[in-house]
């Protein structure tokens, strides 16, 4: 089994600086999917040929060290444990779908965790770049200077008239999808969340949970992200989704100082609450802590609380997931167990010693 240091700490390296505006948006993604030509996709793929596209795709970053993104690591799917590859998933460095269907799948990290690059996940390649806060085009410029590098090495499957194409229909074209992770406490108290999230619908936009396609959106944290990937230029994509989230940003803030204005007691009332219930409580289930954590992230957004700070709070959104709980405090713990070392993690970690 590999040494594999990115499921030992909860918090990429990439997301320890803040980025524009992240006391909302968490988080800024771009990723690319490609496919090569003269090999079946991954989905019609026996193991044999997956194996190939490996061989043709994994070698091209490493013989192109100066990407200047730091040296990338390769890490076989088929040679980590469940739980590694669970942490993986609750980093987002691979999709759950990588995970749940490893043959012959692979990724390629680099040193902060700001670029992973999958092979034989849906697509051959799926070059995906991760930023703290909103910076979807600073996402896209990496994720692009990525892209160049295989398409110099390798011959990419391209329709004249479709674009690149991919596997599933709704990749074809520009196979790009750019995404924020955003922090919505405020529209959802204020009950306009469901009118916003379908405006956004409505303007080619769809909204994910927290880990993507079929999850939900726990703790007030929602995915936006493109829907239409052909007959828009990236370019075009990328500004869309980059006004509707500086829109959804300006509702959020109005909503919460609307909350600061009218109703001051009560939010101080949940986040003290909350706070106290996370540095306290004895047991405690995922659905609770991630709305516990969501409250206190709103406490430290609008200055009710001082600390913890927005890294102790991302941190503990990937350290109280079920794989990592189990990697910090044994394997095969039961869902009983579980909520007993969440608490206590939180416990520790807030600072409460008993
Ligand atoms: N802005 C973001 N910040 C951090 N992680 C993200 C962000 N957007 C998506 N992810 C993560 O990427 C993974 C894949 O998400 P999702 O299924 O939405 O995208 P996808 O695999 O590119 O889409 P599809 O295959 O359906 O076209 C998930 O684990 C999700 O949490």
């Amino acid at each position: 089994m590999p040494n594999l240091r990115f499921t030992e700490q909860a918090l990429s390296e990439w997301m320890r600086s803040g980025g524009s505006h992240s006391e909302i948006v968490i988080s800024s993604r771009v990723r690319i999917a490609r496919n090569i030509v003269h090999h079946p996709f991954p989905l019609l793929a026996n193991e044999e040929q997956a194996e190939k596209v490996m061989d043709v795709l994994a070698p091209v970053i490493d013989e192109n060290q100066a990407t200047g993104y730091g040296t990338f690591q390769l890490v076989k799917l088929d040679e980590l444990g469940e739980l590694d590859k669970t942490v993986l998933v609750e980093k987002h460095l691979i999709s759950p779908n990588l995970a749940n269907d490893s043959r012959g799948g692979a990724v390629l990290l680099n040193e902060d965790e700001s670029v992973s690059i999958m092979i034989n996940e849906e697509d051959h390649l799926r070059i995906q770049c991760l930023f703290p806060g909103f910076q979807v085009k600073e996402a896209w410029d990496r994720a692009t200077s990525i892209d160049d590098i295989f398409e110099a090495a390798v011959d990419y499957a391209f329709d004249d008239r479709r674009g690149y194409l991919t596997s599933c229909p709704t990749n074809v074209g520009t196979g790009l999808r750019a995404s924020v992770m955003m922090h919505l406490p405020a529209l959802v108290m204020t009950q306009q969340i469901g009118r916003i999230l379908s405006a956004v619908n409505q303007v080619g936009l769809t909204v994910r949970g927290i880990y993507g396609e079929g999850s939900e959106a726990a703790g007030n944290i929602f995915q936006i992200s493109n829907q239409i990937t052909l007959g828009q230029s990236e370019t075009e994509i990328i500004e869309n989704l980059h006004s509707v989230v500086i829109q959804i940003i300006e509702h959020e803030r109005n909503a919460r100082q609307r909350l600061l204005n009218d109703s001051a007691l009560r939010i101080t009332d949940r986040v003290m609450r909350s706070y106290g219930i996370l540095k306290y409580a004895a047991v405690m289930d995922l659905k609770e802590a991630s709305q516990r954590l969501s409250d206190v992230r709103l406490g430290v957004d609008v200055g009710i609380l001082q600390e913890p700070s927005i890294s102790v709070l991302n941190e503990l959104n990937v350290k109280t997931q079920p794989g990592f709980l189990q990697k910090t405090f044994g394997d095969k713990l039961n869902a009983a167990e579980r909520d007993m070392y969440r608490a206590k993690l939180l416990r520790e970690t807030l600072g409460t010693t008993h």
